[in-house]
């Protein structure tokens, strides 16, 4: 255990897959004294004992003021931040296990960016839904943060959006590091549904590429997309702000450009071909854009939002859509020429 600072603050982060992991990290380097839960007791011991996640972040060395466990109570106790890094789907039954062990009045931050299936709920609220917890104390933190390359050191920047800014800006202080910058909003809707969407562009982009289409199609695609991505999230009381800030278009272009992302990834073998269920089998980490596919479109429905990327990508996943039929010049509801 290294020599920490008698300050510092105490954190724990569930889930440690590739972003939990890094964000682990990324609390550490900035001065946290981190605790991480890993559901496998393997991984706590690798993580504790030679500083390494190895199935997540291969070639990735973890500070020693970084410790692994396998026990909630234990990795909980005392913390005084708690960040969330589990796949969307399964958040709801995580928090069950710990609503009576989270330490009072902490603020309790969600990493993830995916939306609940059947109720098409946002993790902060089912985090406040399950936990019964006050929105204030709740945070969510989103931007173009591809994992491994914050594993790496490479420089980036993030929102930190809470309902109550101090929550904001006291997460924000203890996330941020040399070559992580956190910014605060009080936009969560906007910061949420930004993560959530850009997935859903990622995928249609991904799509594009495996087929073979350039620059041109994946273009209009994303521009596009940041279209539908800012109609939908205004709909739902985000603010048009945020959709073209780092939550928005700044994790819209990451997502959409680099082969780490799963999303991306998911797409780019739908497009080659691949059914959806192949994919699945291929794909080892989590890419939540598959299962939030159709809980978007749903919300988007009850709020006549059109999605006709996202719609697109939906019949692929199905089967009904040939991947070579996607196209952003298909993603009109009309044949008329339409103002930009
Ligand atoms: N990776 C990235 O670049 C980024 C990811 N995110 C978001 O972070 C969230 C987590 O993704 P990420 O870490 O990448 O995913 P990974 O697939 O890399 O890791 C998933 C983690 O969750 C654990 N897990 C899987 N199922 C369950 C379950 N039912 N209960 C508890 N734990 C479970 C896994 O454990 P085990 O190994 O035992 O299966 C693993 O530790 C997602 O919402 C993603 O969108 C956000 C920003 C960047
Ligand atoms: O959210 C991410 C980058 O900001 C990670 O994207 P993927 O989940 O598609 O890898």
């Amino acid at each position: 255990m290294p020599n920490l600072d008698a300050d510092a603050p105490r954190v724990a982060v569930l889930g440690a897959g590739s972003w939990g992991t890094t964000f682990a990290k990324i609390l550490a380097d900035g001065g946290a004294d981190v605790v991480m839960w890993a559901r496998r007791r393997e991984v706590a011991q690798e993580i504790t004992e030679t500083h390494r996640n190895s199935g997540y972040l291969p070639g990735i060395n973890l500070p020693g003021n970084l410790r692994g466990h396998d026990s909630l109570e234990h990795v909980l106790a005392g913390a005084e931040q708690v960040y969330l890094s589990v796949p969307s789907q399964s958040l709801r039954a995580n928090l069950a296990s710990i609503r009576d062990i989270v330490p009072a009045d902490v603020p309790v931050v969600s990493l993830m960016k995916g939306v609940e299936k059947g109720s098409g709920l946002r993790m902060s609220e089912v985090i406040r839904d399950e936990l019964r917890i006050d929105e204030e104390r709740i945070a969510v933190v989103s931007g173009p943060n591809l994992a491994l390359e914050i594993a790496k050191r490479q420089p980036t920047a993030a929102v930190v959006s809470s309902a109550h800014r101090d929550t904001a800006v006291a997460v924000a202080q203890v996330a941020s590091n040399e070559y992580f910058r956190c910014f605060v909003n009080t936009d969560v809707v906007g910061t949420e549904f930004g993560g959530v969407l850009k997935n859903l562009i990622a995928v249609a982009v991904g799509i594009a590429d495996g087929v073979g289409y350039g620059e041109n199609t994946k273009a209009s695609i994303i521009t596009r997309g940041l279209v539908e991505i800012t109609d939908f999230a205004v709909a739902f009381g985000g603010r048009s702000e945020t959709m073209t800030g780092l939550a928005g278009l700044g994790d819209l272009i990451a997502t959409c450009e680099s082969p780490l992302s799963r999303n991306n990834t998911a797409g780019r073998l739908l497009g080659q071909g691949y059914a959806f269920a192949q994919v699945i089998a291929q794909m080892n980490q989590t890419a939540e854009g598959l299962s939030s596919v159709g809980p978007i479109l749903e919300l988007a429905s009850t709020k006549g939002v059109s999605m006709p990327i996202v719609a697109q990508v939906a019949r692929v996943l199905e089967g009904t859509l040939d991947p070579r039929e996607l196209a952003p010049h298909l993603a009109t509801d009309s044949d008329e020429p339409q103002g930009e």
